[in-house]
Formats: C-alpha cells, sequence, structure tokens
C-alpha cells in the first residue's frame, strides 16, 4: 500500500474470496420496523454498479446536526470531500455461496448510519459472511427514514389529482434527525433507553434475516432490483454473531444479555457508558474488545473488565496508532493532513490499522462460532501478537505484571 499515490483514496475492496453484494431492506411503514443495509458474498458480475457511500443529502444535513456545524456550509463541503465515493460492492447483486454463510448483525455508532462501516462489513462478506449493518431508528443516527401512508386529510391537502393515486403516491418520506442533548437533560437515561432500544433493533433484523432464510414471503417496502427469495437456506443459523463500533460496541453487549442466538460479540472501540450495570453478570458469550488507543479512558476500560470472566473467554487489544475514527469509512476519505486535523485518522496507515482489526475479527469469529475456514492463521492478533498491537489496553496506569489476560 506504501507505494500508492497519495491522491488516491477510497474504501479499500475486500480481501476475502468472494465479491461482495449490497442491498437494502426495510420492513414496513414505521419507525419501529427494522431498517438495514445487507452486505453478502455475490456472483462475480461486470455490469452491476457501486451504489452512493452516503445514499441521499438529508444525511449530510443530519451529520452537520451531530457535529453542530451549519447545515448549508457543512453540506457543500461534505459534497466536495465525500460526495463521489463508491462502496466496494455491487448493489443488487445476484446471491452465490456455496454452503450455509455464517450472519453478523452490525450496529453503528452515535451519529453514525448504516452504511457507514462498509469497509468492514464488506471484507466480512468477501470471507463468506451474510452482515445486516442496522440503521437505528432511536434518534442516535446522523439521520434515518421511514415511510408512512399519507392520512386522507393530507391526501386531500395534495394537488395531484386523485388518479395517481398509486400506492407508491400516498407514502410520505419521513426523515428523522440525531437528537441532540438538551440543555440540563441527564444523559444516561437517554443512552439507556435507546441502547436497549438498539439491541431490540439488532434482534429485530435477526428475525427478519430467520424469516427470509425460511423462504417464508417477506415484504420489503424499498424497491430494489435484489430477488431476496434466492437467500432461502443461505444463513447457517447456529452461526450468529453481533458487533458494533462504540455506542454500536454497548449495543452489542445489551444483545448478546437479550438474545442467546448471538453466540459471540465484538465490540469495536466500545462506549460502555449507556449499559446499566446488572447486564455485565447476564452475558454469557464470549466478547472481543478491539480498541482505539486514543478513545479510550480508565472509566471505560474498568467497566469492559466487569465483563471479564476466567469461564467465558474475553479478549482485549488495542490497535497502536489509532483513533476512535479508525473504524468507521471517513478514515480511508480524506488526505493526511485533514483527517489528522479532524481526528478521522491516527498515526497507523488506516488501511493496515483495519486490515488488523478485520483478521482479527475473522479469527474471534471462527473460534466461537466453530467456522472450517483458515481465519485461525490470525489467531495471534487476539493475543495481541503482532507490532502494532497491544495486548489487552494502554489506558491504565497499571504495570503489566498486575494486567489481566483482558
Ligand atoms: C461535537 C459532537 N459530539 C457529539 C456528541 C462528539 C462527536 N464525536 C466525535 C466525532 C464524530 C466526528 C466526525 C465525524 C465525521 C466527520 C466527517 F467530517 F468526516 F464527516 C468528522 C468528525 C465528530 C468525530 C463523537 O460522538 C464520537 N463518538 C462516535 S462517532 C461515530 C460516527 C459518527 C459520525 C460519523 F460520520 C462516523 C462515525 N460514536 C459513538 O458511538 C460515540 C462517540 C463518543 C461517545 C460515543
Amino acid at each position: 500500500m506504501g507505494n500508492r499515490s497519495s491522491n488516491h483514496l477510497g474504501i479499500p475492496p475486500p480481501k476475502g474470496p468472494s465479491a461482495v453484494g449490497c442491498t437494502d431492506f426495510m420492513m414496513d411503514h414505521t419507525a419501529q420496523g427494522s431498517f438495514f443495509r445487507l452486505y453478502y458474498p455475490c456472483q462475480e458480475t461486470e455490469k452491476a454498479e457501486k451504489p452512493d457511500w452516503v445514499p441521499s443529502r438529508e444525511y449530510f444535513n443530519g451529520l452537520a446536526d451531530f457535529m453542530k456545524i451549519n447545515r448549508t456550509l457543512s453540506e457543500r463541503i461534505f459534497n466536495y470531500l465525500f460526495g463521489s465515493f463508491k462502496i466496494p460492492a455491487y448493489l443488487d447483486a445476484p446471491f452465490k455461496s456455496n454452503g450455509k454463510c455464517p450472519v453478523v448483525i452490525f450496529s453503528h455508532g452515535l451519529g453514525a448510519f448504516r452504511t457507514l462501516y462498509s469497509a468492514i462489513c464488506a471484507e466480512l462478506a468477501s470471507q463468506g459472511f451474510i452482515v445486516a449493518s442496522v440503521e437505528h431508528r432511536d434518534q442516535s443516527a446522523s439521520a434515518t427514514y421511514y415511510f408512512h401512508e399519507k392520512t386522507e386529510s393530507e391526501q386531500a391537502r395534495k394537488s395531484a389529482p386523485k388518479t395517481s393515486a398509486s400506492a407508491q403516491d400516498n407514502l410520505v418520506k419521513e426523515w428523522m434527525y440525531y437528537r441532540t442533548l438538551q440543555r440540563g437533560e441527564s444523559e444516561f437515561p437517554l443512552r439507556n433507553t435507546q441502547v436497549k432500544q438498539r439491541a431490540d433493533e439488532c434482534i429485530l433484523a435477526l428475525d427478519k434475516l430467520t424469516q427470509i432464510n425460511s423462504g417464508r414471503p417477506v415484504q420489503n417496502v424499498l424497491q430494489t432490483q435484489f430477488d431476496w427469495t434466492t437467500l432461502e437456506n443461505s444463513m447457517d443459523l447456529c452461526r450468529i454473531a453481533v458487533m458494533g463500533h462504540s455506542f454500536g460496541g454497548a449495543t452489542a453487549i445489551e444483545a448478546l444479555c437479550k438474545e442467546v442466538k448471538f453466540k459471540c460479540g465484538v465490540a469495536l472501540d466500545a462506549w460502555m457508558f449507556p449499559l446499566d450495570d446488572e447486564v455485565f453478570p447476564r452475558v454469557k458469550q464470549p466478547i472481543f474488545f478491539i480498541n482505539s488507543e486514543k478513545f479510550q479512558w480508565a472509566g471505560n476500560i474498568i467497566r469492559m473488565r466487569k465483563l471479564d470472566s476466567a469461564v467465558i473467554q474475553r479478549k482485549m487489544i488495542t490497535i497502536r496508532g489509532t483513533v476512535h475514527q479508525s473504524f468507521p469509512d471517513f478514515t480511508f476519505l480524506t488526505g493526511n493532513w485533514i483527517g489528522k486535523l479532524m481526528k478521522l485518522k491516527g498515526e497507523i496507515d488506516p488501511e493496515v490499522a483495519i486490515d488488523l482489526s478485520n483478521k482479527a475479527t475473522l479469527a474471534f469469529l471462527q473460534r466461537h462460532l466453530g467456522l472450517e475456514k483458515n481465519f485461525n492463521q490470525w489467531n495471534r492478533l487476539i493475543d495481541g501478537e503482532d507490532d502494532d498491537l497491544i495486548p489487552g489496553t494502554n489506558a491504565l496506569k497499571e504495570n503489566r505484571l498486575l494486567s489481566t489476560h483482558m
């Protein structure tokens, strides 16, 4: 990678043997329904094009709200900086896999949304996983949308002639934006309510995938060219993991606690604040904490350590030279100095960092989902055995003799 010209920016293509397809699913016309982007192994295809990384400009508006910057100005900047990037996957490409695919449900961070972790999700799909990247409707996403049927009165107000009242015409696309903390509002009740809703949304996404896998007809209210019936019997529903970044890492832990079908969890730079203390003793599945060097702090690590267990595998590694944004796709999309200025990049090459994170994740998933692949070649990464990895954490002042294995 070192010899690539610096202006060649973009989300790194997946490294696994399969080409990757992606499509969107929305269960119904409510904010309570499941909404996710699906990444999956697909047939090599020239004709399918790669979808836009940010599906519509409302997402940039939401991002501006989240970052407390002016919408008009930032929309132009975001469009200029990020408007043309494509996802390393083929839109609605036909599904193809030999054998049943293990499943990962992915949960985005605060202020993010379903498309921003494509380097991670596409890599897993290229290695044979079916990945559903959920878009949460708990108002923690920068933006998300849903449809609702227009009421008679709304219909009446619309100027168009009655004759055009097709199914689509009486649907209104409703945008839900990031909910900022009100002045004087305490954060924990909001985040604790949100983490529970987020876990339920991960479980609901799994329920929809289960229904799709069974071949029972499933409604997708989005007009896509993807044939969902091709996913019948495609998933190994004994091999399901839940994964997430930051707030999504806490969501993964909450989801493990609520749903035993999730056999293990991977928490990328988890933000432990939203979780109740009583969740910790109730999680029985293995968890892998993959942390950045700059984001973590002692209090957050100490909460992760509450999950430490002599009988259930809990592992933790820290990637040297990484920041919180080393996991979402933004880290690949700006030059070095803008990236470092906006804390989107750390010292380490972003592709090296995400490669370590992805390989360590694959090795952990093989171990705890019982996969018959060759991801065990990266087992040493789970123990932090690499020049760019620290076993456990750098965020505590303890000396190495006292540090536990996690
Ligand atoms: C002032 C705002 N204040 C809001 C509460 C803090 C804002 N903030 C730091 C930011 C996100 C930042 C960001 C994004 C995107 C560009 C861009 F320019 F590239 F678009 C730049 C700069 C602004 C780095 C975080 O919240 C960090 N964070 C995140 S960031 C997840 C995310 C969000 C948007 C994305 F586009 C990509 C990824 N997810 C979490 O679950 C948690 C935290 C903190 C605790 C829990």
